[in-house]
């Protein structure tokens, strides 16, 4: 009998996970697994669940949750040499992930697409010794997103982002940032680096519309500057998917990049709070394959 392990955040999206938890164990018992639920009590529960079902062979792992959920739980895949295909359930807010791979956002939709027989295999990020799914973003702006709380996400949605980010971009505090990808270096002030994986960023679907999960490649923008006037032309240019071409923005792709300041700069890595400054940034190509939907 195939195992799966289920891995649930209790406390994602608008707390409703629970009742999803019995379609997930239903779907996958009609398709002759053997179904374990984990539940997370505490942040790197979801890593420590998974390590569980590396060791243990298991088929697959499901994570119901949001991309901080999702985050933990493919740390787990580090370093392992038996890595159990990935089945995800979007409970979360912006659910990155799931939308750069076509995974339904709705867990009724998504829960049926665990019976797909498509798998994907997709590049995982390394940020210093840890692996992200979605993007690593520095700077105050990054910072101000990993302080929404669970209650206002819960209760505001994207919202609770958008807020967090207006607040913190009319302050637009910059940043002396060195950036060292391949063999070039940028230098200069900045409020704002992002390295995406994905097409989707914050729930923008075109924020990359050039990154493809499998390219072996980190998408890189610098923002120079983000006052009122240009934070504006920089939304246009994000709704029509060419914020790359943006006169503020440098837009780069690599397989290595190092971000470092003079300043004390912290990070934001898929969603939750992540590292200070200096970091290196790597990609591990095509390391975890993931369900997803049949093609239509
Ligand atoms: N039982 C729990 N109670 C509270 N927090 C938990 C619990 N289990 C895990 N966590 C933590 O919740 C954090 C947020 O998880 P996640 O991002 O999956 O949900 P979310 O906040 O609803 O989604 P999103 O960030 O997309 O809005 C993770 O860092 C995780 O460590």
């Amino acid at each position: 009998m195939k195992n799966a392990m289920v891995i649930v955040n209790p406390s994602s999206g608008k707390e409703e996970s629970l009742q999803h938890v019995r379609n997930v164990e239903d779907i996958l018992y009609k398709q002759g697994y053997a179904v374990t639920i984990k539940e997370t009590g505490q942040k790197l529960d979801a890593t420590r669940f998974c390590i569980t079902a590396c060791q243990e062979a298991y088929d697959l792992v499901v994570s119901l949750g949001g991309d901080g959920t999702l985050h933990e739980t493919i740390n787990g895949f580090m370093d392992q040499d038996h890595r159990p295909k990935l089945g995800v359930i979007p409970l979360g807010t912006v659910n990155d992930f799931a939308r750069a791979l076509q995974i339904p956002l709705s867990p009724e939709l998504a829960t049926h697409a665990l019976t797909s027989t498509r798998v994907k295999a997709v590049d995982m990020g390394l940020l210093n010794r840890q692996m992200f799914a979605n993007v690593v973003a520095t700077g105050s702006l990054a910072e101000s997103l990993s302080a929404v709380s669970s209650d206002d996400k819960s209760m505001f949605g994207t919202l609770a982002y958008f807020k967090e980010g207006m607040k913190e971009l009319i302050n637009h505090p910059a940043h002396p940032l060195i950036v060292r990808y391949d063999d070039k270096t940028w230098e200069g002030e900045s409020p704002l680096f992002l390295a995406a994986l994905t097409n989707s960023v914050g729930g923008f679907e075109k924020l990359a519309p050039g990154a493809a999960v499998d390219d072996g490649l980190l998408h890189c923008f610098i923002f120079k500057s983000l006052n009122i006037l240009n934070t504006m032309t920089a939304g246009i240019s994000l709704f029509l998917g060419n914020l790359k071409d943006h006169k503020d923005v440098v837009y780069f792709t690599a397989k290595h990049v190092s971000v470092r300041s003079a300043a004390s700069v912290s990070t934001n890595v898929d969603g939750e709070e992540g590292p200070s400054l200096p970091i290196e940034l790597g990609i591990i190509p095509r390391h975890i394959e993931v369900i997803v939907p049949e093609e239509t």
